[in-house]
């Protein structure tokens, strides 16, 4: 036996005892439930230690299979620790047996390097079969860095072959490989926010999701309490990220879109192009304030008098109208300003009340309260709302001096509906919606909310973000070159601004893990072209081929660079503009593709990765729309090995110098 075989059946074994030890923890908590369930403590307390032993119980079974550690540090105070997913630890006070990745103490297994050894002798890694449940046979390798002074950095063997595997299946946590930049990102500091301007391939949803998770450890109260939101760009993306939490045993997370967040009711118009523009604009927020609070009355006319039994107490106008004039620079949510205005109303009438009769009790102030005289005051100045109805009255008379003529006419509605409550309602109008049901009424916040893509939000999209968030924090997350909705930002800054957190951070990573270098390289050769200014991407992979295939008959091309991808393992997607897809998949249809290829329109790529990538006719996906650019850029770097380039339609220039295959080559 060498060695390294010993050491093999050394962390098998200790696997082994993890494994045993982690089935006693999740029996005992098991049995706890059923004590707690017997507990003849005082019913709150029972029924609340009861919910937290039958959740963590829950937790504890529905735990993913897989290996138990993929780490170990042993520290120059003769302290050994393996580091895994979930600590492994059945008496609280010994040591545990397996150290969760998030503790303090593995942050060294992320951060420590020879330059800067923090206490670590040496660094072990381990390699598992792939896809393995988490049998100790599985564990297959192992390699050790040591990290005392004068050792060297080392590429570690088992870290490139995680980040060049093949893809299939849904997005995997990286909870194992972590590097340094993006660690520091994960356990930056929870009560801040955070943006992160990531090229390509960088790691930018990956270190959301970690840092969700991270701050889901380190602050259990304040983070599960207040809740954390997950936002990506669409369905196909949250399905795709959909299991990174739960491999990080964390599941209880609200993952979804901001239309799902946002949506009062579903989407049954479309807008024009001019019109979704307009009403995404940053200057609607100012027009809906205006439509909202045109309904106050600033300067009531008349005496306000409330009955009371054979008497009447009266306010004369002006002061009402100071009332109103007070609570409005008090800036309330419009319903409170209401009941604001209200009770101020029945305060000032108590004074009178109490100058001629003395004292007036609380039943007194409530039934003035209630006096029909007050609520009609009320209806009439301060009128309650909908945001429908408001948002309905503005679309059919769309009058602010905020908006051009031509801009009323684009967003006014050509046959209004007979009522706010039969309007077919567009996607962007849901947004406004949202901002008047804010101005209306507070909504609940989240405590942290990851955002991913934040580049194509529209500023009206970063405030319903910015409103529930307002005493929480936010990890935004994004790449200016990425940016294709037509508001997509093109400055951080300003961005952050709209989402309610000016100031906050904003920090570049550049070294891509997905994208092999000469792929990264051809798609910065588009960098120039996209009017951002990003700091280019790199790549830690020096594997990878581009090919660029002429093909007069370019659904045959297509076909045969598919038959060609296949060849090799792994996913491939071709990607191609909405009018292609229909097409290219019929044509792919029966020629052996199967279930490792989808065919994708460029604009649902976002944030998806395969093995090969196939583009079809790059200058129509750049002519499809104003920002093509920057959605052939995206649909470029979803290669996580080999792309092709099929091509009917001339290349545009700066694909010049790359190898060419095909007739005409
Ligand atoms: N430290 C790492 N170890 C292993 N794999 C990694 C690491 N960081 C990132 N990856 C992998 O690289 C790929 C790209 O990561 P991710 O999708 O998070 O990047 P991104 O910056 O959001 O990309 P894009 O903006 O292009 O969508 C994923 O497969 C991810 O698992």
């Amino acid at each position: 036996m060498t060695s390294l075989d010993l050491e093999l059946a050394r962390e098998r074994s200790h696997h082994d005892a993890c494994r045993a030890a982690l089935a006693r923890m999740t029996e005992d908590v098991a049995e706890q439930v059923v004590t707690g369930e017997d507990t003849a403590a005082s019913g709150a307390d029972a029924e609340a230690l009861g919910r937290h032993l039958r959740s963590r119980a829950k937790e504890m079974r529905e735990q993913p299979p897989g290996p138990l550690f993929f780490g170990r540090l042993d520290l120059d105070d003769g302290r050994t620790h393996h580091i895994g997913r979930r600590r492994i630890g059945e008496d609280p006070a010994a040591p545990p047996l397996v150290v969760d990745w998030r503790a303090p103490v593995s942050r060294a297994y992320y951060q420590a390097g020879p330059r800067d050894p923090q206490g670590v002798l040496r660094r072990r890694r381990f390699g598992w079969a792939p896809y393995s449940q988490g049998a100790s046979e599985d564990l297959t390798a192992l390699e050790d860095e040591q990290l005392t002074a004068g050792g060297q950095a080392t590429v570690s063997a088992l870290l490139a072959g995680e980040i060049e595997r093949p893809r299939v299946g849904p997005m995997r946590d990286i909870a194992a490989t972590i590097q340094p930049e993006q660690d520091d990102l994960v356990r930056s500091e929870p009560a801040a926010s955070l943006c992160v301007q990531g090229a390509p391939g960088t790691g930018k949803t990956a270190v959301g999701l970690h840092r969700a998770a991270y701050l889901l450890y380190t602050h259990p109260q304040r983070v599960r309490r207040s809740g954390l939101l997950v936002l990506g760009p669409h369905r196909a993306f949250l399905s795709y990220i959909s299991e990174v939490l739960p491999s990080l045993g964390e599941t209880g997370v609200r993952q979804a879109t901001l239309d799902d967040e946002i949506a009062r009711h579903p989407v049954r118009a479309e807008d024009t192009d001019t019109a979704a523009r307009i009403k995404h604009d940053a200057r609607m927020a100012g027009v809906l304030r205006r439509a909202l609070y045109g309904r106050v009355d600033p300067a009531p006319t008349e005496d306000l008098a409330v009955p009371d039994g054979s008497y009447h107490w009266r306010l004369p106008a002006g002061q009402l109208a100071a009332i109103v004039a007070d609570v409005r620079q008090e800036a309330p949510p419009y319903a409170t300003g209401r009941e604001r205005v209200r009770a101020r109303i029945v305060r000032a009438l108590q004074l009178r009340a109490e100058r001629r009769w003395g004292p007036m009790g609380a039943a007194w102030a409530r039934r003035i309260e209630r006096a029909r005289a007050l609520t009609a005051f009320l209806d009439a100045c301060w009128p309650k709302v909908t945001p429908e109805e408001v948002l309905a009255g503005l679309l059919t008379d769309p009058d602010d001096g905020a908006l051009d003529a031509a801009e009323r006419a684009a967003i006014r509605w050509a046959r209004p509906p007979r009522s706010y409550r039969s309007a077919r309602w567009t996607a962007a109008d849901l947004v406004l919606l949202d901002e008047l049901a804010g101005l209306i009424e507070r909504p609940e916040g989240y405590g942290h909310v990851v955002v991913d893509e934040a580049q194509d939000l529209s500023p009206m999209e970063c405030r319903a973000i910015a409103r529930r968030t307002e005493f929480g924090s936010l990890t935004v997350l994004g790449d200016l070159a990425q940016g294709t909705t037509p508001w997509a930002a093109r400055d951080w800054h300003e961005q952050l601004a709209h989402l309610g957190k000016a100031g906050a951070p904003v920090v570049p990573l550049t070294l891509g893990y997905r994208v092999p270098a000469a792929i990264v390289e051809l798609a910065n050769r588009l960098l120039p072209q996209l009017g951002v200014d990003v700091p280019a991407g790199r790549s830690v992979r020096r594997d990878g081929e581009v090919t660029v295939r002429r093909a007069p008959e370019l659904l045959a091309g297509t076909r045969q660079a598919v038959r060609e991808a296949l060849a090799a393992e792994g996913s491939v997607g071709v990607i191609t503009t909405d009018t292609l897809a229909g097409p290219v998949a019929d044509a792919l249809r029966g020629c052996g593709a199967g279930e490792r290829v989808t065919v994708l329109p460029a604009t649902v790529v976002k944030g998806l990765e395969f093995d090969h990538v196939v583009v079809v006719e790059p200058a129509a996906i750049v002519a499809a729309e104003a920002r093509g650019p920057n959605r052939l850029y995206v649909a470029l770097t979803r290669a996580v090995s080999r792309l092709t380039l099929v091509h009917a339609a001339d290349l545009p220039e700066w694909l010049g110098g790359v190898p060419r295959v095909g007739p005409g080559a």
